[in-house]
């Protein structure tokens, strides 16, 4: 029935101010706002239709993002929105596209590794989308050890100019987003040479394509890398390849906010340290762990509406069968992980404020506290990215069969995230940086530097002034376990986020009390999950575990009620959504039923290729069995 709200009997059922909590989701009442309003407009607007994506050819794809991101920037022009709101805007949009690179890494990677004169050049023309711009970093050969790359950028002091060089296969340029057939410019990293010496990797702004006709530049071969995992998803995104041929750049478009090369050739380096050049990845880690919450909420939205919409087994009388989120065993999967989009959206929310202090610090060229910022935005990166891929699985499993099909959305949504646990730094290799952090700070317990801030907590743990390990090779030897004690130090992280926030005043009636609950269920999950570790290190006993267990049972409990009034919290729309599982009003059979009949395979009851195929067939069958 249109128009009836299937859920209302859930949402009488919620024991806390919905609205109030949707600001704490949002972050603040300004921020609401704001996203509620710009989804609204996305939602409402023709233009940004995507229901028919998973049918789209890669190549007609690929242009209706294109069309999408021109009508996003004429819809952002046009109602003069402010930078905030054209973020937003482009988030509720939800398709892959070469602006997420251009304005999540090309800019700050400007903004970052530039100096004043080159901000002020290249700024303006990229805020205005003048000029289009990838991050061309990783290569065919190496991807994570970025010292590795190949690619050359040699300084000649005749012209003034670099060359900028592909030497072999492996170092043609590989993976960059709207690189393939979009950005006019990179910032391409490469190996600097000076004078013959080699001088480390840095970035430099590279024009690929005439801002004419498109066409690229003498010297570059550039296209796209193919197909990806999963139909519509991330193809959306032109990833490519580019190679080198003896490119000749002006001398000030290297990024020369870190070294410097003077016109006689002469390579400077400036106080501040060089893992700057790192800066531009310190960034986009971050924004990374707030996206986690959001596509981790979405997948949890959609798997708990629609567990309060289907029925299984369990009919008393001939009454209604039992909602399938009413199984202990439902809950027990559903509700850690509603817990966990709530703790990410927490750490995500500190994670942003620890990047802009850190910012501001290195402004003043205060650069004491660019480790743990490094060593708090990779490992909470690789946590909370790793956590929130198998998330979205094990929505699509709580959903059953039609988890499976892409009008539940979860399919796409996979697709399109898990290339989150690679790109941006692979996650084991980031765990490894978060363990070495870890590792360096252990050394020094006994010395006078004090650990601080995320660390201070080590001080406490007495036993690991007593560590020494017999084993040779020691960090490599042990880089496994060392990867679990770098997820453990990040969950620890998490917890503390979340417990520190429900610290702070949180008004709306029994919004407090309901994070408190998810908190909770937060924190017993993981000591449940891990008991293992937990018992075999003596820091909990046998009837700990069983009490934790006991704990968590009645946590879920007290969720149950509040479950669909936790998610519509979130507030997303039914565009943003792209699920009919996940639907506002929960009138999801009428509306699978009806999309089904909208399939391309449906287009004509006889399909194509009856005649080619299988009459023919099925001529040959009856002529068998007449012999
Ligand atoms: C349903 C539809 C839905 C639609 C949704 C639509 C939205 C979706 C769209 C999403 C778009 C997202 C776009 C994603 C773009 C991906 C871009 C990339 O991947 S770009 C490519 C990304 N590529 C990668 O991420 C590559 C990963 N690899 C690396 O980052 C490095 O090579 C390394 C860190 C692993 C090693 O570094 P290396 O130098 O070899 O070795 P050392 O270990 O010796 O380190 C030396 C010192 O440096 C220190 N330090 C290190 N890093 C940093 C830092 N960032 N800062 C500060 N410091 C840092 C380190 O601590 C050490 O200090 P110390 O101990 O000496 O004091
Ligand atoms: C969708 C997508 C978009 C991307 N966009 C961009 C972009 O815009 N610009 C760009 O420059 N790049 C981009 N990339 C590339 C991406 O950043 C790299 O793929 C990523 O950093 C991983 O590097 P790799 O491919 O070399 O993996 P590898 O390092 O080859 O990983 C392979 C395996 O080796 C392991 N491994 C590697 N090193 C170690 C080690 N030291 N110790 C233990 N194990 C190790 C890893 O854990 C992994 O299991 C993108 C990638 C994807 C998938």
């Amino acid at each position: 029935m249109e128009g009836v709200d299937h859920l209302a009997h859930e949402r009488n059922k919620s024991e806390f101010d919905v609205d109030a909590m949707k600001i704490v989701w949002a972050g603040s009442p300004h921020a609401f706002v704001v996203s509620d309003r710009i989804s609204k407009l996305v939602a409402s607007d023709p233009g940004f239709r995507k229901d028919n994506r998973s049918t789209l050819s890669r190549k007609e794809l690929f242009k209706n993002t294109l069309r999408k991101a021109a009508y996003a920037w004429k819809t952002i022009i046009d109602l003069h929105l402010s930078e905030e709101e054209a973020a937003k805007l482009r988030f509720y949009v939800d398709e892959p596209a070469f602006t997420d690179v251009h304005w999540g890494m090309f800019i700050p990677a400007i903004k970052g590794q530039g100096t004043e004169e080159q901000q002020q050049k290249w700024l303006p023309l990229a805020y205005k989308m003048q000029i289009i711009g990838c991050y061309a970093q990783t290569e065919l050969g190496h991807g994570s050890n970025v010292q590795g790359l190949e690619t050359t950028a040699t300084f000649d002091p005749q012209t003034d100019e670099f060359i900028i060089h592909s030497p072999t296969l492996t170092s043609s340029k590989w993976w960059p987003g709207g690189l393939g057939k979009v950005a006019t410019h990179a910032i391409a990293y490469a190996l600097l040479i000076v004078g013959g010496r080699e001088q480390g990797v840095h970035g430099f702004i590279v024009q690929l394509r005439s801002l004419e006709d498109h066409s690229p530049l003498p010297g570059m071969t550039v296209g796209d890398i193919g197909m990806k995992f999963g139909n519509g998803a991330y193809n959306a995104m032109d990833n490519g390849v580019l190679r080198f041929d003896h490119v000749r750049i002006p001398r000030n478009q290297m990024l020369m906010r870190v070294s410097q090369v003077t016109c006689e050739g002469k390579y400077k380096q400036s106080d501040v340290p060089r893992q700057l050049v790192y800066g531009a990845m310190l960034y986009v880690r971050q924004t990374i762990v707030a996206d986690a919450s959001c596509a981790l909420s979405r997948a949890v939205c959609i798997a708990t509406r629609y567990s309060a919409v289907r029925r299984q087994f369990g009919s008393q009388n001939g009454g209604p069968e039992t909602q399938v989120i009413d199984y202990k065993t439902q809950q027990s999967r559903l509700f850690p992980l509603l817990a966990s989009a709530y703790a990410f959206r927490f750490v995500g929310e500190w994670l942003k404020w620890l990047y802009a202090d850190v910012t501001q610090r290195l402004q003043a060229n205060d650069f004491s506290t660019l480790p743990e910022a490094h060593a708090c935005t990779a490992g909470l990166k690789s946590l909370t990215t790793t956590a929130t891929a198998d998330g979205i699985e094990e929505c699509r499993k709580l959903c059953g069969g039609h988890g499976y099909l892409c009008s539940s959305g979860l399919p796409e949504l996979f697709a399109v995230y898990v290339p989150a646990c690679t790109y941006e730094g692979e996650n084991t290799v980031l765990l490894l940086q978060v363990a070495r952090f870890l590792m360096k700070t252990v050394s020094q317990l006994g010395s006078s530097k004090k650990p601080v801030g995320t660390i201070a907590y080590m001080t406490r743990v007495e036993h690991l002034m007593q560590c020494r390990c017999g084993v040779q090779r020691g960090f490599a030897e042990l880089s496994a376990d060392l990867v679990e004690a770098a997820v453990a130090h990040c969950q620890l992280l998490v917890v503390s986020k979340f417990i520190e926030k429900l610290q702070q005043e949180i008004p709306g009636k029994g919004v407090k009390q309901q994070l408190e609950v998810l908190c909770n269920i937060y924190a017993l999950f993981l000591l449940h999950k891990h008991q293992g570790d937990f018992l075999s290190t003596g820091c909990i006993t046998p009837k700990h575990a069983a009490l934790a267990n006991d704990e968590l049972r009645s946590l879920y409990s007290q969720v149950r009620p509040n479950a669909i009034a936790l998610v519509d919290a979130f507030n997303y729309t039914d565009h943003y959504l792209g699920s009919i599982l996940g639907c506002y009003d929960g009138n999801v059979y009428p509306k699978l039923y009806e999309a089904a009949w909208k399939d391309p395979l449906n287009e004509s009851v006889v399909p194509d290729g009856y005649h080619q195929y299988i009459r023919p067939l099925l001529k040959q069958e009856i002529r068998t069995a007449r012999l």
